[in-house]
């Protein structure tokens, strides 16, 4: 069931169902990353405690850090919904941890000059944590918050030993320019990533029905036809064509005409699966692109659509109604080929009167039959007679 705002989904609901997904990666990834990160934790400081401990801060703030990721996992995993907290006070947790580290080899050897050490490519982590964990603007506010706190020490350094420490010092700054030129790249793409989603939309979606426009479908199609090829998987193309649509224009204008339009797209999405593909391929001509639909259920679906069009009752009493023309995939034969089948049983349709479903004759058929052959379709919906058949 194709969403408006999608056009490459099926589900008319899946634009909905998109942050859900996303949310439940989110918080596999963060209960794995919490976990592990607590036991690596616990053994980096079980560790420091057994070779002396170099650095006083991992004798106290380690095992802590440690505990607190481990209570933040079993609370995101006994609690999901509180997965934006948790991961923020887990980034928190890990940004105070490496501040103290790095504040404790600051203040208390100003004068040393000792490696700034491996913990401190931590910090990039903790940039590319916060882009996960914030929108892009709140993730630059934290960390720029972080770049502050170590330019402070940094200042307090060169203060209190008058730049006496020009290594620590340089390294410091290096840290700071490094760090600033990071968050500010990826600020940029948070920033641009969006833009580039809407365009990709708009470049793949008809702005009118939100539906895949015509260059979109022909991608999947390809993608479809070379997959069911492949591994000798159903497909089916459902192409159909609302009746006498230029009458509704000429009776009605072509806002409404937009209208119904937009209500047929509507009413047609609410019946196709997840897998389906629904696309505008011409004017008022659709195609939905069915994996895994063999003939003859896609012989139903057409007939439900067909009815689903044919009740419909748009403003000013407008019933549309529309023919369908059906192919099946066979083995061998191209994205065009295919396209050129449901085009010949949809035009069949039309000819044998309209707000019908045809399709293929199945491939047995004798030579001097037609390449279609028409499926029975009970006219249980008429045709609507405001629009003349
Ligand atoms: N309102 C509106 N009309 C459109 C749009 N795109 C195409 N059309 C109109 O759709 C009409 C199609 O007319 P025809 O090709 O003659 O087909 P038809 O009247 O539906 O007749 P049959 O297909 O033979 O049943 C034309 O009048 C187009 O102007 C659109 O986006 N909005």
């Amino acid at each position: 069931m194709a969403d408006g705002g999608s056009p490459l989904a099926g589900r008319n609901h899946r634009a909905e169902t998109l942050p859900d997904d996303f949310d439940r990666i989110k918080r596999r990834m963060a209960l794995l990353a919490m976990s592990s990160g607590a036991v690596a934790c616990l053994i980096a400081s079980s560790l420091a405690h057994r070779v002396g401990l170099p650095n006083p801060v991992d004798a106290h703030v380690l095992p802590i850090l440690g505990i607190g990721l481990l209570v933040l996992a079993l609370s995101l995993w006994r609690n999901p919904p509180l997965l934006p907290w948790i991961e923020r006070i887990g980034w928190g947790l890990l940004t105070a941890y490496l501040l103290a580290a790095l504040g404790y080899k600051t203040l208390h050897y100003p004068y040393t000059h000792t490696p700034l050490g491996a913990r401190t490519y931590w910090f990039f982590f903790t940039y590319l944590l916060a882009f996960l964990v914030w929108p892009p603007r709140g993730a630059l506010v934290a960390s720029l918050g972080v770049i502050s706190t170590i330019g402070g020490l940094t200042l307090w350094l060169g203060l209190k030993t008058r730049g006496a420490n020009i290594e620590l010092l340089s390294s410091l700054i290096q840290l700071i320019a490094a760090s600033i030129a990071y968050v500010f790249v990826h600020y940029s793409f948070a920033q641009l990533r969006p833009q580039y989603a809407r365009m990709r939309t708009l470049a793949f979606s008809d702005p009118l029905t939100g539906c895949a426009n015509r260059r979109r479908a022909e991608e999947l199609l390809a993608l479809e036809v070379a997959r069911a090829g492949r591994y000798g998987r159903p497909l089916s193309l459902i192409l159909f064509d609302l009746d006498h649509f230029k009458q509704i224009n000429d009776l009605h204008g072509h806002a409404i005409g937009d209208a119904v339009l937009r209500a047929v797209t509507n009413a047609v999405r609410c019946d196709l699966r997840g897998l389906d593909h629904l696309a505008r391929w011409g004017g008022e001509e659709f195609l939905i692109i069915a994996p895994e639909l063999s003939q003859s259920r896609a012989s139903q679906f057409g007939e439900r659509l067909r009815k689903r069009i044919a009740s419909l009752r748009i403003s000013g009493g407008i019933q549309p109604t529309a023919s369908f023309g059906i192919a099946s995939f066979r083995l061998g034969e191209t994205a065009d080929m295919m396209v050129q089948r449901a085009d010949r049983a949809m035009y069949r349709a039309k000819a044998q009167g309209r707000n019908r479903v045809e399709m293929e004759r199945p491939r047995t058929a004798t030579p001097e039959a037609t390449d279609v052959a028409t499926v029975t379709t009970e006219e249980t919906d008429e045709p609507s007679t405001a629009l003349g058949d």
